[in-house]
């Protein structure tokens, strides 16, 4: 089915109201069957007042789930692993539950504890208590396994960043290599993704970039510069950088079956409720639009940055979407209606 006309002038508004919410920038990147609309509105850094660019690069958080869900979807077409297989045939010993699949870990159903939840519950002092820290897989498992797990292996879809650092512990082990070669290798050479970067331990943002600022939980308190940071706190569940431009690209080769069998495509879209108008699959959100238009994607959320990526069911219409800016319920509604305006044109409600 033909998808309504863009409102690129109801985007424009929502990136515009982004900022008056708060956020110093906000971007968006359309590619409406190759025909490109890029719109940016405010600054990437707040000190020097340079505005911000879909050319800048910026980190992606959760959208790299969906990187490292392709990978072992590729490793499933090798026959390297079983989704059904439980994770201790893989790592024996890691989970206190033989019952926990990869098919469990990948579409949040797993029970494991979200260590994030610990660790940012006061925004400003937990994350600078960690920007600099850098992790091991297992010590972020171990700080999980401390708490009681939220459902049996299975259960109902229960989000958590655990589960995206065992399949980092699960690519690592299966290809002998770490996540960031196998990123590289996959997807971002075949793509020829020239913005996408996992410099993990670093904590440098590759060339022209946005700076990112944390929103305080403090009414009225200044914005945090977040820009500088390993995300070791996230790593295979939210480390990479990317920019719109590479994220349009991944998202629409990723629906049109160029990273993986259809079979193993099929398996990907295999949705769980998730909440409101969203369903999880493997490393995979489907978000249903007020016009009942579906897009499939994922979001992201690390400080200082929200992110925004989701494309047609065919991978022919894809939006790409930045706000410098986190830990603000209000700038993250708002961008969200960027898959509106984007979806269901002047339709939405
Ligand atoms: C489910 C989400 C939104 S949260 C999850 C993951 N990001 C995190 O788990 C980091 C949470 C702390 C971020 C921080 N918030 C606080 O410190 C709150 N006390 C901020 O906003 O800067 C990501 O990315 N995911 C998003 C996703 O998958 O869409």
């Amino acid at each position: 089915a033909t998808l309504p006309s863009p409102d690129l002038t109801g985007l424009r508004g929502v990136l515009r109201t982004a900022v008056s919410q708060g956020a110093p920038g906000a971007m968006a990147r359309l590619d409406d069957r190759g025909t490109v609309h890029q719109l940016a509105v405010g600054v990437a850094d707040r000190r020097t007042r340079r505005a911000l660019n879909n050319a800048d690069r910026f980190r992606i958080g959760s959208v790299t789930k969906t990187f490292s869900a392709v990978v072992l979807l590729q490793l499933v077409d090798a026959g390297k692993l079983s989704l059904d297989a439980p994770v201790n045939r893989y790592l024996p010993g890691l989970l206190p539950d033989n019952r926990i699949t990869v098919r469990h870990v990948l579409s949040h159903r797993s029970g494991l504890y979200d260590y994030s939840n610990d660790m940012f519950a006061r925004s400003v002092s937990g994350f600078e208590a960690v920007r600099t820290k850098v992790f091991t897989y297992r010590q972020l498992v171990k700080r999980s396994l401390s708490h009681a797990r939220t459902t049996a292996p299975g259960g109902a879809y229960s989000y958590s960043n655990t589960n995206f650092v065992v399949a980092g512990l699960l690519i690592e082990k299966l290809t002998g290599h770490t996540v960031g070669t196998e990123y590289r290798k996959r997807i971002i050479e075949p793509l020829k993704l020239r913005d996408t970067f996992y410099v993990h331990p670093g904590t440098a943002l590759p060339g022209r970039y946005t700076r990112g600022y944390l929103t305080p939980d403090t009414s009225g308190a200044a914005l945090v510069d977040a820009t500088r940071q390993t995300v070791s706190w996230a790593q295979s569940a939210g480390a990479l950088i990317s920019s719109t431009k590479d994220l349009d690209t991944f998202l629409s080769a990723l629906l049109r079956g160029k990273l993986m069998s259809a079979g193993a495509l099929k398996q990907m879209r295999r949705w769980v409720p998730a909440g409101g108008s969203q369903a999880y699959g493997l490393g995979l959100r489907r978000r249903d639009l007020s016009c009942g238009v579906s897009v499939y994607g994922h979001t992201g959320a690390v400080q200082g940055y929200y992110s925004y990526a989701f494309t047609s069911g065919d991978g022919r219409r894809t939006l790409s979407a930045l706000a410098n800016s986190s830990n603000s319920s209000k700038v993250h509604t708002t961008m969200l209606r960027t898959l509106e305006s984007s979806f269901c044109g002047t339709g939405a409600r």
